[in-house]
């Protein structure tokens, strides 16, 4: 691109490619390639699964071989082999990375050898889900859409970027103090939650207010629902207002507890400072070398896929910033 031009750019799944790169380094060192396969086997396990309503399913209907059923069995079974092959080649390496913590736990915690297999396969899936998707979803999609609509904050931001950093790469030390770009992300992830429903399981009866919950209940919290309430964010819930968390979430709402993009206790996000990192130095770089609008042909169309999803993409004007 020359100085001054612009062109179109479907950045949805360009960025996550990246997405899946950095995840794959960051969990399967120099095997990520191979990771990288595994990744795009749980994408399609993903929408396979996105199928079923969650709201309305009947007890049991996942174990009836239906068509929709068995594709999954087989994705699983799949991605189950694939991680299997990779642990193999990954055995004997010095280095250390994700795959070599878990391998190193799975050989701690279980004797037999189809638990530690289980175990190996289900956090593998779990950092696919958890890691490579929300971070996805959260920032090279979504920061970048809102930003694109509010040239107001995307200048305010590459202002703070050039002030912070001139024409050098990001440290640990300019990105602590990008305090624009963190207010962006926490409003990008209250509009947009990447996981919009966090799931308990009642361990005991229990009462909550008037409601009576028996043991075994599955709870589901629509976390959108509680970022857009006017009753906690105002009545400018449902605008894109970055300046309401210059003070930290507690000054942004009348309930800091119902802010929960990355969960909430003890089986909160793991990744939530890897996250914020991340987004922070993309976002950086980007802001550094390129503006953004939204193209003309962009469609909005949310779409549930266990995470939300834009269905069409999202096509960006891009021009190089002089
Ligand atoms: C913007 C990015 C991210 C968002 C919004 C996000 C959000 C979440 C949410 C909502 C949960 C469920 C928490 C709960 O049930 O209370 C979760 C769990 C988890 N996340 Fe993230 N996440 C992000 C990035 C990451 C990354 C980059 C990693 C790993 C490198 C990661 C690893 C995990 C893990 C392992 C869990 C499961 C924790 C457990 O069950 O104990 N996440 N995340």
């Amino acid at each position: 691109m020359e100085d001054g031009g612009e062109v179109e750019i479907e950045v949805y799944e360009d960025l996550r490619n990246y997405s899946a790169d950095v995840i794959s380094r960051a969990c399967f060192g120099s095997s990520y390639l191979r990771g990288e396969e595994i990744f795009f086997k749980l994408r399609v396990l993903q929408k396979a699964l996105a199928k079923h309503n969650l709201l309305a399913e009947i007890t049991g209907s996942r174990l009836i071989p239906n068509k929709s059923n068995r594709e999954i069995w087989k994705l699983e079974r799949e991605v189950h082999s694939l991680v299997l092959e990779l642990v193999k080649e990954g055995k004997g390496l010095e280095e250390k990375n994700l795959l070599q913590a878990i391998l190193e736990s799975a050989k701690e915690e279980f004797s037999s050898l189809d638990k530690a297999e289980s175990f190996i396969v289900d956090n593998c899936k779990s950092i696919y889900f958890a890691g490579h998707e929300t971070t996805h979803l959260a920032w090279r999609s979504r920061c970048l859409l809102l930003l694109a609509l509010h040239p107001y904050w995307q200048d305010l931001a590459r202002a703070e970027v050039t002030q912070l950093c001139g024409t050098l790469t990001p440290d640990a030390h300019s990105l602590q103090k990008m305090k624009i770009l963190t207010m962006v992300i926490q409003e990008t992830l209250r509009l947009y939650p990447p996981g919009p429903i966090i799931s308990r399981e009642s361990l005991g009866d229990m009462e909550l207010g008037k409601l009576r919950i028996p043991k075994g209940l599955g709870i589901y919290i629509p976390v959108p629902t509680l970022h857009r309430d006017p009753d906690i964010w105002g009545p400018d819930a449902l605008i894109f207002k970055p300046d309401r968390f210059a003070h930290g979430v507690t000054s942004a709402c009348t309930l800091p507890q119902a802010y929960l993009p990355f969960g909430v206790g003890a089986r909160k996000c793991l990744g939530q400072q890897f996250a914020m990192l991340e987004l922070t130095i993309v976002l950086s770089l980007i802001l550094s070398r390129f503006s953004f609008s939204v193209s003309q042909t962009y469609c909005h169309s949310p779409v549930y896929n266990l995470m939300l999803e834009p269905e069409f993409g999202i096509k960006l004007i891009v021009r190089k910033v002089c």
